[in-house]
């Protein structure tokens, strides 16, 4: 199976942790694309979607799907969203499509995230994915400096991209993150920087892994 089709496999699978009459959390992605896709077709019994980004509104919107703001939903059941890296107990590394400051925020709205990915995502050790980081712009080279004085990565601004929320991305290479919670818990402090993208404190608690055998069900 090619790596699309295992997205799509899973972006289907998805549908049976979506509860019905709920608003459900919507990640960003080309995995979660197949999911916006596939939601599609029972989108007469959701009350709608809560949004991770500009790119996923417009989809599920495209797709006569309501969209509410986050701010008038005070809880969702599931939150449904790729990865870029996800280890063996759920932490993830997330914001490839630099969308990782609203998925934090719409996950931690979410009861139980539901990471949905094809089968090269799973790692032993995350970072071999550089590690992306949302920044406010007048903080970048503070945070690039130290990233390489504290971790020893080698970061640097990602060309081309401004953020939902007008920040950069930093992608930081060169990381082995053996411990995802001690390193999202310090990153997290320095100014200037809005969200880290390891989600230790938002993991997955389910993920639908796409194998070429079939979907694959981790629970954490
Ligand atoms: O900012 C983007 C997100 O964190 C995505 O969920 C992540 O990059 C995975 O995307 P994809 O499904 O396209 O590999």
């Amino acid at each position: 199976m090619t790596q699309d089709e295992l997205k799509a496999l899973v972006g289907q699978a998805a549908l049976a942790y979506v509860v019905p009459g709920s608003i459900v959390g919507v990640g960003t992605g080309s995995t979660v694309n197949c999911f916006i896709d596939a939601l599609a077709t029972m989108k007469d019994q959701i009350a709608g979607a809560v949004s991770s980004s500009i790119k996923s509104t417009e989809r599920l919107k495209a797709h006569g799907i309501p969209v509410l703001d986050s701010n008038e939903v005070t809880a969702i059941p599931v939150y449904i969203d790729g990865a870029d890296e996800i280890d063996h107990h759920g932490y993830m590394v997330k914001g490839g499509g630099a969308a990782l400051t609203r998925e934090k925020i719409v996950a931690d709205l979410a009861e139980r995230f539901i990471c949905i990915a094809d089968e090269s995502k799973l790692v032993d050790v995350m970072g071999a994915f550089p590690l992306p980081v949302e920044v406010i712009p007048m903080a970048a080279s503070q945070v690039i400096r130290r990233f390489a004085s504290q971790y020893g990565g080698q970061a640097s601004i990602r060309a081309g991209v401004t953020t939902d929320n007008g920040n950069v991305i930093v992608d930081v290479r060169g990381l082995q993150i053996s411990d995802p919670l001690a390193m999202e818990n310090e990153v997290n402090q320095w100014p200037g920087v809005v969200t880290v993208g390891i989600f230790g404190h938002h993991k997955a608690r389910v993920c639908l892994l796409g194998t070429s055998q079939g979907v694959r069900t981790l629970n954490f």
